[in-house]
């Protein structure tokens, strides 16, 4: 059977999901996909490439100009979705089981018609809708610490190796930082492990609050943290440090039980593998530790010394 490939389109360049719906090309592609649909999402256990499928087949049946998947999983959003005036909701149930809302953005309202219409194509997500479902929230549970769902340590090892390889392919900038709170222990210690852990949840809100992307954010267990900054956030990697740091020790929660937090970076150098670029992102943290805690310092390339750079 002939399969529909997103790439084999000249429809790539086209901005926006209304650009690609309204293209004189889309009808013929439409046509393609919708009879080959239940057959196309058999063939991937990605939510964001079955949304991208459904969503070329359902631009068939309607001017769409956005359309968005929310499942317990997460919110996915198809690639070149742009608010459009008319909305229209549609919840996919299996079993008496509700698998996700599904938000379908339109140039024109949705006719009793056209309901009807994207119901039947609906029906044909659900089995391997659920599947991804299932997949991914597997995934989720290897990849994610428990506690305060951020990336754990697998994740971690997998993400700097893809990063690594990233930056050397485009010659971009890639930075780490280790963060590990100040005086921790004496939170469990003296309040027990329950007010140790609402710390450790108050930490991963402030962080997630900081950064743009929270997908570069980690827990090693403990009260270990790691951020991984690729591309132009990289270039301002200090200042993302400071704030982190910062917002760590304002946190009502932290300034309750006396926490704050310390960092150190290091930036990769030409070559470098993921270790050493670890050891010394690890360096810096132990000597801000040594300053005295709550506070910043930056590795500088391989053997040559740790500098400080200024205080949190
Ligand atoms: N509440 C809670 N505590 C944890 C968890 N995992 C590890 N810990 C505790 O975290 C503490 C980490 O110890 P340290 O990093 O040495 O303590 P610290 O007081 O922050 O030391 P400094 O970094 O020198 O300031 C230990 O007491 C562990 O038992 C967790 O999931 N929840």
């Amino acid at each position: 059977m002939e399969m529909f490939s997103f790439s084999d389109m000249s429809l790539q360049h086209v901005p926006s999901y209304a650009g690609i719906t309204s293209s004189p090309l889309w009808s013929a592609v439409a046509n393609k996909l919708s009879s080959a649909l239940p057959e196309q999402l058999q063939t991937t256990l990605e939510l964001n490439q079955q949304l991208q499928m459904f969503s070329m087949a359902a631009g068939k049946i309607l001017p769409l100009t956005a359309m968005q998947l929310c499942t317990a999983v997460g919110e996915f959003k198809a690639a070149g979705s742009s608010n459009g005036p008319h909305e229209y909701r549609s919840m996919l149930v299996l079993n008496e089981q509700c698998l996700a809302e599904l938000i379908y953005q339109s140039e024109l309202p949705v006719s009793p018609m056209q309901q009807r219409k994207l119901l039947e194509l609906e029906q044909q997500w659900l089995f391997p809708l659920r599947n991804a479902l299932i997949v991914t929230r597997l995934q989720q549970l290897a990849l994610r610490d428990t506690l305060t769902g951020l990336g754990n340590r697998r994740y971690f090892d997998d993400a700097i190796q893809k990063a690594l390889q990233l930056t050397e392919r485009k010659q971009q900038p890639m930075v780490l930082i280790l963060l590990d709170l100040d005086n921790f222990k004496q939170v469990n210690d003296n309040f027990g492990h329950h007010a140790g852990d609402e710390v450790l949840l108050a930490v991963a809100d402030a962080m997630r609050c900081t950064l743009r992307a929270s997908d570069n954010l980690f827990r090693f267990g403990g009260d270990e943290f790691a951020v991984l900054l690729t591309a132009e956030d990289a270039q301002s990697a200090e200042l993302v440090a400071h704030r982190l740091v910062k917002a760590i020790g304002q946190h009502h929660i932290c300034v309750k039980f006396g926490v704050s937090a310390s960092a150190g970076l290091a930036s990769h150098q030409a070559e470098e593998t993921t270790q050493t670029l670890f050891n010394r992102a690890d360096s810096a943290l132990y000597d801000a530790k040594q300053s005295g805690k709550n506070a910043v310092r930056t590795a500088v390339i391989h053997s040559k010394p740790i500098v400080e750079v200024m205080n949190a």
